[in-house]
C-alpha cells in the first residue's frame, strides 16, 4: 500500500507565500525605519562679545530637521577667548580681531570641513561695546571693522557682527531658557530669565497684565509654535556686577579721600586703586572728583550689612512716573512665576554654595553671606589658593549684589526667591542670549505649531511590528489547520 504524501492546495501555497512576503516586508521596513541613521548635523556658531570676555559657542541639530522643535544644543565645550573683551581693544582694534583666532581654529578643526561653508557665524556685542559706543563711537566702529575683517576671512558663512540692544540681550536669554527647558513648543507657562554681566543685567518675564501699553520699551513680542507671547524685559546697563562695584567705589571716593574702608572687601584685604583708572567707564565719569589726588588705597572691612546698605545707594528708588517701578525710574509689572538666573548669578552664587534656592533660603543666604564676608582675607587665600586673586577678593561684594539687586531693585521676597532656579547649563547647553539669537536669526523657530505626521513615530514602529507579529500568528494557524485538514483526508483516504 503507498502512503499518501499531504498535498498542499495551490490556494493555500499561494496564501502561505504571499504572507510570508508580508511578513518579511514588514519586518524589514521596522527594522530599517528604526536602525539608527548615522545622523548628519548641521551648525552654528555664535560669538558672545562681552563686556569682560568672548565666548564661542557652536551649536547643532540634525540636518534634516531644521524646523524641528527643541532640537538645537550646544556642541562644544564653551571656548573662552584669552584676554579681556573686545571693548578693551579700543587704541588696538587690529588685536581684538586678533584674540578670536585660537577659538575660530578651534571651531575650524570641531565643525566637518564639508558642512563649514554653510555654518552661519553671528558675533553679537553686549553691554561693553554699548558703553565704548557711547564713550567714543568711533573707537567702537574701528573694534567691530577689525572683528568683522578677522572673521570673514573664514571659510563659514560669516553673517555680521553688530551690538545688541539691552532688550535683544533680555528677550533672546529668555527665549534660549524656555527653549532648552521645552516650554515654547505646547504653549506651556514660561519661565522668567535673569541675567547678570559685569557692564548690565537684564530681568525678563511674562506678565499677565503686561501688553507694553504702559511701558512700550520694555516690549518684545514674539509669536513662537503658534503662541503669542508679550515679554517684559529691561537692560540695566552700568548695573552688571563689575560697572556696579565701580558705582559704589565712586560713592566711597566722592571726596577724594586716598583711604576708603570698604565693607564689600574682607578684611586685611588691600588694593591700590587709580582714580582716573576707577572714573574711566560712562557709568561713572560724570562723577569724578577734582582735586583728586592720582590713587587711593582700598582696605577692605568685611561687614555684609554695611555693604548691603552701600550698594543700595546706587539705586535710586524715589521717582517712578508708572504704576510700579523696580528701580531707577524703571516700570517693571508685578512679578510671575517661576525664573531661571544664568550667567554671574551662576558663577557667584554657586561659588558661594547658595545655588541651590530650594535648599538655602534667602534669609540663609543672607547669613552665610554674612560670614563669608567677615572672614579676614588672608584666612580666605588659604581656603582657596587656586581661585584667581580679583575673583575671590571679589565674590562678597557681589553676593551682597546679587541679594541686594534681587530683592530691593526687582522686588523679590523670601517667597519668591525661592522661584528663582540658578542656572549654569541646561540640558547641556549654556544659559545665556547666544542660543535664542541664532535660533531667531535663523528662524529655526516657527512662528506656527510644524506639522505633525498623523502617527508619531514610536507609535508606527510598534503598530508595524505588532501588525506582524498578528500576521504571523494568523498564518502559523492556517497552515497548521490546513495541514490538520490534509492529514485526517489522508487517513479517510488510507
Ligand atoms: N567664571 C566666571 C566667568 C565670568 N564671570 C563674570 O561674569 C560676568 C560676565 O559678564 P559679560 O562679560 O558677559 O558682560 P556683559 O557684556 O554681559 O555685561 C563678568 O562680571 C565676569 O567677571 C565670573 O564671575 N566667573
Ligand atoms: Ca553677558
Amino acid at each position: 500500500m503507498k502512503e499518501a504524501s499531504p498535498g498542499y492546495r495551490p490556494v493555500t501555497i499561494f496564501v502561505v507565500v504571499i504572507g510570508v512576503i508580508a511578513l518579511v516586508a514588514l519586518v524589514t521596513v521596522a527594522v530599517v525605519q528604526n536602525k539608527p541613521l548615522t545622523q548628519k548635523y548641521k551648525y552654528g556658531i555664535v560669538l558672545d562679545a562681552g563686556s569682560s570676555h568672548t565666548a564661542l559657542y557652536i551649536y547643532k541639530w540634525p540636518a534634516e530637521k531644521d524646523n524641528n522643535t527643541g532640537r538645537v544644543t550646544q556642541a562644544n565645550e564653551t571656548c573662552k577667548v584669552k584676554g579681556p573683551g573686545i571693548s578693551s581693544y579700543a587704541s588696538n582694534p587690529q588685536g581684538a580681531g586678533e584674540s578670536l583666532r585660537a577659538c575660530m581654529l578651534e571651531a575650524k578643526k570641531f565643525i566637518p570641513a564639508s558642512r563649514q561653508e554653510e555654518t552661519p557665524l553671528y558675533l553679537g556685542a553686549t553691554a561693553g561695546m554699548r558703553l565704548l559706543n557711547m564713550e567714543n563711537a568711533s573707537a567702537s566702529d574701528s573694534v567691530f571693522k577689525a572683528v568683522e575683517e578677522a572673521l570673514d576671512s573664514y571659510t563659514f558663512s560669516y553673517r555680521g557682527a553688530r551690538l545688541l540692544t539691552g532688550l535683544e540681550e533680555g528677550a533672546f536669554g529668555w527665549v534660549t531658557v524656555n527653549y532648552l527647558d521645552g516650554r515654547l513648543t505646547q504653549g506651556q507657562k514660561t519661565i522668567g530669565a535673569l541675567d547678570l554681566g559685569g557692564a548690565s543685567t537684564q530681568i525678563s518675564f511674562v506678565s499677565p497684565n503686561f501688553d507694553g501699553s504702559e511701558s512700550p520699551n520694555n516690549l518684545m513680542m514674539f509669536r513662537l509654535y503658534g503662541n503669542d507671547y508679550n515679554l517684559y524685559s529691561h537692560s540695566f546697563l552700568c548695573y552688571g556686577k563689575d560697572q556696579a562695584l565701580r558705582q559704589t567705589l565712586a560713592h566711597q571716593t566722592q571726596s577724594g579721600q586716598s583711604i576708603v574702608n570698604d565693607p564689600c572687601f574682607h578684611s586685611k584685604y588691600s588694593k591700590v586703586w587709580e582714580y582716573s583708572n576707577l572714573y574711566d567707564t560712562p557709568c561713572v565719569a560724570d562723577r569724578k572728583p577734582d582735586n583728586s589726588p592720582t590713587n587711593f588705597t582700598l582696605n577692605g572691612s568685611g561687614n555684609f550689612q554695611q555693604c548691603q546698605q552701600l550698594i543700595k545707594s546706587i539705586f535710586n528708588f524715589t521717582q517712578c512716573k508708572y504704576s510700579r517701578c523696580s528701580f531707577n525710574g524703571v516700570f517693571q509689572p508685578e512679578l510671575q512665576g517661576s525664573f531661571g538666573a544664568f550667567s554671574a548669578y551662576y558663577y557667584v552664587l554657586d561659588f558661594l554654595n547658595l545655588a541651590d534656592t530650594s535648599r538655602v533660603s534667602l534669609e540663609k543666604a543672607k547669613d552665610k553671606l554674612k560670614e563669608y564676608c567677615a572672614t579676614p582675607w588672608p584666612e580666605l587665600q588659604k581656603q582657596h589658593p587656586k581661585t584667581k586673586e580679583k575673583y575671590l577678593s571679589e565674590y562678597c561684594f557681589s553676593g551682597t549684589y546679587i541679594l541686594t539687586l534681587l530683592t530691593e531693585g526687582y522686588n523679590f521676597t523670601a517667597d519668591t526667591y525661592k522661584e528663582i532656579t540658578v542656572i549654569g547649563k541646561m540640558q547641556g547647553s549654556d544659559a545665556g542670549w547666544t542660543l535664542g539669537y541664532m535660533l531667531n536669526l535663523t528662524n529655526m523657530i516657527p512662528a506656527e505649531a510644524p506639522d505633525r505626521p498623523p502617527i508619531a513615530y514610536p507609535s508606527y514602529v510598534s503598530i508595524m511590528v505588532i501588525t506582524g507579529i498578528v500576521l504571523g500568528i494568523v498564518l502559523l494557524f492556517i497552515v497548521y489547520t490546513h495541514s490538520r485538514t490534509q492529514c485526517s483526508n489522508t487517513q479517510k483516504i488510507v
